[in-house]
């Protein structure tokens, strides 16, 4: 392996006081942050899903696990890598590999054999057994990645409870390599936790938790292990001065233990924090220089001559090619300076792309030349390695490739739309902005649509059958006609037609049967998306998404829900939403360019779908749907960036949403995140109605429309869609008093938390008949004046 051909530089030689004259190759270090663990063809996946069906052994699952390790181990030392990374596999979640490893097992999920986290436990605290809640799950930083949240109490105790990780380095050992263990840091696996136990803090667990870290790296050592990877993310939030004193005394607190560390930082700019971190007893730090191109140089100052500096230069969080010339320009510097000191990586690690393009067949050369996912982002690191190393000459090929991707993206017809720049360029100031404001607005609505007190909706999608599904899988693979399929869809849409009526709901929706994924869709629809065969990214656990590709200025050829609106129209004289997925969201769930920015993509996007609306209208339709369930995700890390992010990204809904009359009535949804600190940026999407999901805070929201007046119509959720529990009406109505209080009655509306397509009818009918009878009692109770 290459490391193993360093030799010593001169100046090392020099500082033992005898100089020997020799041949100095100083060679840059190629590694890497952690690679996919789901498998090319989600080996890991299927291998999960038939353990917890019981078609397949605990011994099958481990043998999965062990040949996907053997695997990715041997791709990376092929592509030149010097290290192997372990811990980046799991059978779940990194994270819950080290709430397993330092035995933070809640005691809800500790099992008979006591202190051990076996892989009944590991599935209980991710999943949930018998009767027992899995542990929670949020988002991994902005990535759409989702981390089992750990669970502290005063009473938690930690010691090692697991074996695996150090099986795991005997096994690359065992293979010949050289593993560099991987493991979420002290600190940010304690910041990212929870409080399960009141009056107490979760960083006050720090020494304790750090005794058994240090006891975790003293066994790296003796089982031979060089070097380990520290990851603490947490470094790109936002952190008070005491929380970075505790993050030092860490460090401190584990100098004398273990193999040298690595301790990588991610997903945002550190420099703040660059005194500290050269300050530290570490042997390494990792910054990402994608997201954070100009932290470089402050890492670069005064870096002690005893540390190594990774630069996170290949992208982790996207698919695009690397430009090759441009990193090594950007790292010369950074090279001379430091010479074998400076090592190449992956900006995170490569859990957020997809695993090979060389499973695409379907993409032409073109569009093929302008990705790399994981396996060729190793290709990419270890070419700049060599380029500093040896020179550009060693990488021609390497770079000639890149360079034409470089040009053909830049040049390419497909990538560049005038006329979309043209348009965006001359959009009139007020494209942004209704006629009129919210109350003129709300008059000539209810003149239009003559609802009731407390009128009542769905989210947007009815149950999905089997056979709904097939028509659809039928249809793309061209074994049922267009016509036939239509006619499939089209009795579909009647038959959610019928029912609503029955029901007794007063605003419809066609239920979205045409429907695989609420962006896919639209996506697949609009100019400017590729859609790649097998770009899985792991989610969560065993489920993986396949993110479309925003590749080009994004403009719609065609409209694209007209047809299947104003079919559903024409079978009620009831108001059908128009159901559309807004800019946010799309931009948010695909993988996004990167030659322009975000703010732009979106406002494309935004302009795209202002189209759509408008020919809804001009199509009859009085009311319109934008749903935004990911605008929230979409913020960045530090406060110091909200405002900017909520600025373009309400306006490109406001720019998506305005170009109707005052009398259409325009509807937003959102759901599964934190709403109440943007409630402000909620408001000033300005749409006539929101309707927002509830359940996950059991009306907490409320608290947050208690103390901010929110201005316009609001129809919180009273009916959690994930429970398999029915909620009765005594229940309902309890939801919606809680909702009087602090929502005028005239703006309250009632409706579902979220889409009813994971629901099965019967439930759905129970619902919503439940659901329109605790709106009437309330109209009885509270009258219009
Ligand atoms: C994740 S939000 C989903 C909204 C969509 N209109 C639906 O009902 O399925
Ligand atoms: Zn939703």
């Amino acid at each position: 392996m290459k490391m193993e051909h360093f030799l010593k530089n001169t100046k090392a030689e020099e500082s033992h006081g005898c100089i020997i004259a020799q041949e100095t190759t100083i060679m840059v270090v190629a590694h890497n942050l952690g690679f996919p663990r789901i498998g090319a063809n989600r080996e890991l996946k299927k291998a999960q899903e038939s353990f917890w069906a019981g078609t397949i052994s605990e011994a099958e699952l481990i043998e999965v696990g062990r040949e996907l390790r053997a695997k990715h181990w041997a791709l990376q030392k092929n592509a030149g890598i010097a290290f192997a990374p372990v811990g980046d596999f799991a059978f779940y979640d990194h994270v819950l590999n080290v709430t397993a490893l330092v035995g933070a097992v809640p005691p809800r999920h500790a099992n008979a054999s006591g202190s051990t986290a076996d892989l009944k436990t590991y599935f209980s605290m991710a999943r949930g057994d018998a009767g027992v809640p899995a542990q929670d799950m949020t988002k991994w930083f902005d990535t759409n990645y989702h981390y089992i949240v750990p669970e502290f109490a005063d009473t938690t105790k930690f010691a090692i409870a697991d074996e695996s990780l150090f099986a795991q380095v005997s096994e690359a050992l065992a293979a010949g390599l050289r593993p560099k263990p991987v493991l979420v840091g002290p600190f940010t696996y304690l910041y990212l936790g929870k409080e399960k136990s009141a009056g107490f803090a979760r960083l006050s667990l720090l020494p304790a938790l750090l005794e058994v870290y240090a006891a975790i790296l003293d066994r790296l050592t003796l089982l031979g292990v060089e070097w380990v990877q520290l990851d603490e993310p947490a470094l790109a939030l936002d952190l008070t001065a005491d929380k970075l004193e505790l993050f030092a005394s860490a460090y401190a607190r584990l100098a004398k233990h273990g193999p040298k560390k690595l301790l990588a930082t991610y997903f945002g700019d550190v420099s703040d924090h660059a005194a500290l971190l050269k300050s530290l007893p570490v042997d390494g730090i990792h910054i990402d220089v994608v997201r954070a191109p100009a932290q470089l140089d402050s890492f670069l100052v005064d870096l002690p001559s005893t540390k190594v500096l990774s630069v996170g230069v290949v992208d982790g969080r996207n698919i695009w090619r690397n430009d090759i010339r441009a990193s090594v320009a950007l790292l010369q510097k950074a090279s001379s300076s430091l010479g074998e000191r400076l090592w190449v990586a992956p900006s995170c690690s490569l859990l957020h792309t997809p695993v090979d393009l060389a499973n695409e067949t379907k993409l032409d050369a073109e569009f093929r030349s302008w990705l790399a996912f994981s396996t060729q982002k190793l290709a990419e690191v270890s070419a700049i390695a060599t380029a500093l190393t040896s020179g550009e000459a060693a990488v021609a090929s390497q770079l000639a490739e890149s360079d034409a991707a470089v040009a053909s993206r830049k040049s390419s017809v497909r990538v560049n739309n005038p006329e979309v720049r043209a348009r965006i360029a001359q959009l009139p100031a007020n494209s942004d902005a209704r006629q009129s404001p919210y109350p003129v607005r709300a008059k000539a609505q209810a003149a239009r649509l003559q609802l009731p007190r407390f009128p009542t909706t769905t989210i947007g999608s009815f149950p999905q059958t089997a056979e709904i599904r097939k028509a659809r899988a039928d249809f793309k693979k061209g074994t049922i006609p267009e016509a036939l399929y239509v006619e499939k869809m089209k009795a579909e849409i009647s038959l959610v037609v019928e029912r609503q009526e029955a029901y007794g709901i007063d605003v419809f929706v066609h239920g979205e049967a045409e429907r695989n994924d609420m962006v896919e869709y639209f996506g697949e629809q609009l100019a400017g998306f590729a859609f790649t065969e097998n770009g899985w990214v792991q989610s969560y656990g065993s489920r993986c998404v396949k993110p479309p590709v925003i590749f080009g200025d994004v403009s719609r050829p065609k409209p694209m829900t007209v047809d299947w609106t104003t079919y559903a129209q024409s079978l009620t004289k009831k108001p059908m939403k128009g159901m559309l997925t807004g800019p946010v969201t799309v931009l948010q769930w695909s993988f996004v360019r990167v030659d322009i920015p975000r703010s732009e993509t979106c406002l494309q996007l935004a302009v795209a779908l202002r189209d759509e609306v408008a020919d809804l209208e001009k199509a009859g339709i009085a009311v319109i749907q934008i749903d935004e369930p990911a605008i929230r995700e979409g913020l960045p890390l530090r406060r110091k960036d909200y405002d900017a992010y909520l600025e373009w990204a309400t306006r490109c809904f406001r720019v998506n949403a305005s170009p109707v009359r005052d009398d259409t009535q325009i509807h937003t949804h959102m759901c599964y995140s934190e709403f109440n600190d943007i409630l402000p940026a909620i408001a000033a999407m300005d749409a006539d109605v929101i309707t927002i999901e509830t359940s996950r805070s059991d009306m907490e929201l409320l608290t947050g429309f208690g103390t901010f007046a929110y201005p316009n119509d609001i129809g919180p959720g009273v009916y959690d869609i994930h429970s398999p529990r029915l909620p009765n009406l005594a229940e309902m109505l309890q939801l919606l008093e809680k909702a009087v209080a602090v929502i005028p009655a005239e703006r309250l509306w009632v409706n579902p938390d979220c889409g009813l397509k994971t629901r099965k009818w019967p439930e759905t009918e129970n619902a919503l008949t439940t659901m329109v009878a605790a709106a009437r009692e309330l109209r009885v109770k509270y009258p219009a004046a």
